[in-house]
Formats: structure tokens, sequence, C-alpha cells
């Protein structure tokens, strides 16, 4: 029998599933382009051309801070690392293959951990 479904309980649940899928996100294989912040003096444009650079660690700053309020929140950052790795990278480069492995990662499995 579901349990009828409070606010603060899907809040909780939600914020088990960004664990869940953070911890697997971080451990993946292709993840290794994502961890840490792209270095801006590093990689040429990338400053002019990303408007909001997202990465794997300030995700995980971001929920050890509390920073998220459901599992869409933490969703749309996420997707703005591969968006902004689409944007930047080739399809056809190292770095661009991998986003693409990891955003196929990531929609199926936070499909699968839906109610
Ligand atoms: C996700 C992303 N998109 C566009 C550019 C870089 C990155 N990731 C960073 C961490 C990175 C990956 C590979 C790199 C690199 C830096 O240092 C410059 C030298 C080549 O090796």
């Amino acid at each position: 029998v579901k349990k009828a479904k409070t606010a603060k309980d899907s809040n909780t649940h939600g914020l088990t599933k960004c664990r869940v899928l953070l911890a697997e996100l971080e451990a993946h294989p292709d993840a290794w382009p994502f961890l840490t912040p792209v270095n801006q003096k590093a990689v040429p444009g990338y400053r002019k051309v990303i408007k909001k650079p997202m990465d794997l660690s300030t995700i995980r700053e971001k929920l050890t801070n509390n920073q998220y309020l459901n599992l869409e929140t933490f969703i749309a950052d996420v997707n703005l690392i591969f968006d902004n790795c689409e944007k930047f990278n080739e399809d056809d480069s190292e770095i661009g293959r991998g986003g693409h492995s990891m955003r196929r990662f990531f929609d199926k499995r936070w499909t699968e951990l839906l109610d």
C-alpha cells in the first residue's frame, strides 16, 4: 500500500535518489572530464561560450549544503553539465563522446528511480 506522500516525504525520497544518482555519475568511467570545474584559464574560449558552468563536484557541494529543493532542480544541474559539454565539444571528440555516454546513462538511471 502506497504511503500518503507528504511534501517532506517527497523531498526526503527525492534527495535520497539524488545521492544515489550522483554517486553513480561520479563513479562512471566516462565522468573524468566532468568531475571538477573546467579551469577557464586552461581552456581558451570556455568563459565566453559557457554562461553557466557546472560540474559534479559543484553538484556534490550543493547537495551537501542542502541547496536542492527536489529531484527536478538536481536533474536540471546535471543536464547543464551535458548541455555545456555539447555546446563546447565536437560530438566526435573524446570529451564530446563522454558527455553523450554520461547523458544516456543518467537518463536511463533517473527514469528507473522514479516512483
Ligand atoms: C567538460 C569539459 N568541456 C570542455 C573542456 C574541458 C572540459 N573538462 C576539463 C576538466 C578538461 C578536460 C580535458 C582536458 C582539460 C580540461 O585540460 C586542457 C587540456 C586537455 O585536457
